[in-house]
């Protein structure tokens, strides 16, 4: 398991359009401690999803430092999973061999990475859905195995750019229960993007609030864990923390 560290992480690009460069991501410093579950909040624009893609290696950036464990970040790699907000699953693979795609990609022989993906299909309570196809579920189902797909990988760190915004407030408040519960179990370290304030406190250890390529400010979450709706939409210490975070993204 391995620490991540944003140093003064920049990125300007050219926009064709504009015929100009932009700079979405100005100076962000960020330390993220192992196991640390990371939400990360701010309006439209501010840069959310340019840092995630540059600790996914999947854009590279222009000033700065990106550091897994000591090591800089240069391009994608297993040790970082990766949930957007589309489900991108391979329609013509079963439940099963999704979730089990990215051992198979290490090499992990069929039998093993069938008993991978079984255990972590469970622990989201989906082994009934092992033999169906993604056309065959649910949004929310679908985007269950889109996380479970990116745990199978055992990755350090998980990457999720608002995995929940396209299904329904119900199975929403079902889904952010669940990924709390699996990350006590497992532990990974997450740094999760969202628009929605209540989810970012109801999930994280830390919200990072983001202004305009900058870190604005961030608040720690104490509340304690399991955490489950029926107990945090009654509780006050939940409202006073949505409360401040919220008015910081507004004045972002
Ligand atoms: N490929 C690109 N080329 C040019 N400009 C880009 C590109 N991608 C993002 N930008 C610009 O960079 C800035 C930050 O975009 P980014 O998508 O990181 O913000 P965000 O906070 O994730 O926004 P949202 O919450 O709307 O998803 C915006 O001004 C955007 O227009």
């Amino acid at each position: 398991m391995k620490t991540l560290s944003l140093r003064n992480l920049g990125k300007t690009y050219f926009d064709p359009y504009a015929g100009a460069h932009v700079t979405a991501v100005h100076d962000v410093s960020l330390d993220v401690e192992l196991g640390e579950f990371i939400s990360v909040v701010g309006p439209s624009g501010c840069g959310k999803t340019t840092i995630l893609n540059m600790i996914a290696g999947f854009i590279p950036y222009s000033k700065g430092d990106i550091l897994l464990d000591g090591k800089p970040v240069h391009g994608p790699g297993p040790e970082r999973g990766v949930v957007f907000q589309s489900f991108a699953l391979f329609p013509w693979k079963t439940v099963l061999d999704n979730v089990g795609f990215g051992p198979k990609m290490r090499g992990v022989p069929k039998a093993e990475r069938d008993r991978i993906a079984r255990e972590y299909l469970a622990l989201a309570g989906l082994s009934h859905a092992a033999h169906r196809y993604p056309n065959e579920l649910s949004g929310g189902m679908q985007q269950r195995v889109g996380v479970v797909r990116a745990l199978a990988n055992n990755p350090d760190v998980l990457l999720m750019d608002e995995p929940f915004a396209s299904v329904d407030a119900q199975t929403r408040m079902t889904l952010q229960e669940e990924l709390t519960r699996i990350w006590q179990e497992r532990k990974p370290t997450v740094i999760f993007i969202t628009h929605d304030v209540p989810e970012a406190v109801f999930l994280a250890n830390r919200v990072v609030v983001l202004s305009k390529g900058r870190v604005l400010d961030e608040i720690a979450v104490d509340l304690p864990r399991p955490r489950v709706w029926d107990d945090l939409v009654k509780d006050d210490h939940f409202k006073q923390l949505s409360a401040r975070v919220l008015q910081m993204v507004r004045a972002a």
